[in-house]
């Protein structure tokens, strides 16, 4: 009974560098849902999920055009959120970051994430199964699986459409097999990391 959850940021979405909350693919995030896809086609998934926001559905849908056995429910816990606020233990320079959010943003970005680990890490199975989401989700899963401090989500980044895969085998912690794997996008594709690392 092993479990391996893929874990995908959708691609890149149209005007991003404006901080549009929720758009369409750009031609790039589309040529990135592609690539994921060719990626991932002989995984054998049991179950699928993704973000409802529009650049979420936007790439499942060109994942599940190239993958006809792909099916994908979406899921309000995968939603774009901030998984905690200001907590002991986190570096001050992390402090102004928080500035521009409120109280209740970040108590509904806490309870969200606490659902969505008990949702999607919760359990055992033996599966295979995908999550496209969102960078700071993605995240937590990973601080939550290296059992991390809560603060830790902070500076563990993915690309578009880069592959983070996460597997829990019998009687065992989980694992971070793969992190941020961008082998299938050519230089240009690769976008949505805070440094220029991408090369
Ligand atoms: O805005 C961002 O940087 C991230 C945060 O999760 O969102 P998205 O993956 O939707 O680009």
């Amino acid at each position: 009974m092993t479990r391996t959850l893929y874990l995908v940021r959708h691609g890149e979405q149209v005007d991003a560098e404006h901080g549009i909350p929720d758009g369409s693919l750009s031609p790039r995030g589309e040529r990135q849902a592609k690539a994921i896809a060719e990626r991932l086609s002989g995984i054998p998934f049991n179950a699928a999920w993704h973000s409802p926001l529009r650049r979420a559905e936007e790439t499942v849908r060109v994942m599940t055009d190239m993958m006809p056995s792909l099916e994908s429910q979406p899921s309000s816990l995968l939603l774009d959120c901030l998984p905690t606020g200001r907590v002991d233990g986190m570096p001050e320079v992390y402090n102004s970051y928080f500035d521009s959010y409120t109280e209740d943003e970040i108590d509904a970005g806490r309870a969200q994430m606490e659902d969505a680990t008990a949702e999607f890490l919760g359990h055992q199975g033996d599966q295979h199964e995908l999550i496209v989401t969102h960078n700071f989700v993605i995240a937590w899963f990973v601080r939550e699986v290296m059992d991390a401090p809560e603060w830790r989500w902070l500076g563990i980044n993915q690309a578009n459409c880069g592959l983070t895969i996460i597997q829990q085998r019998p009687g065992r912690p989980w694992s971070l097999l793969v992190h941020n794997d961008l082998s299938h996008l050519p230089v240009e594709l690769r976008t949505g990391l805070p440094e220029a690392i991408l090369g």
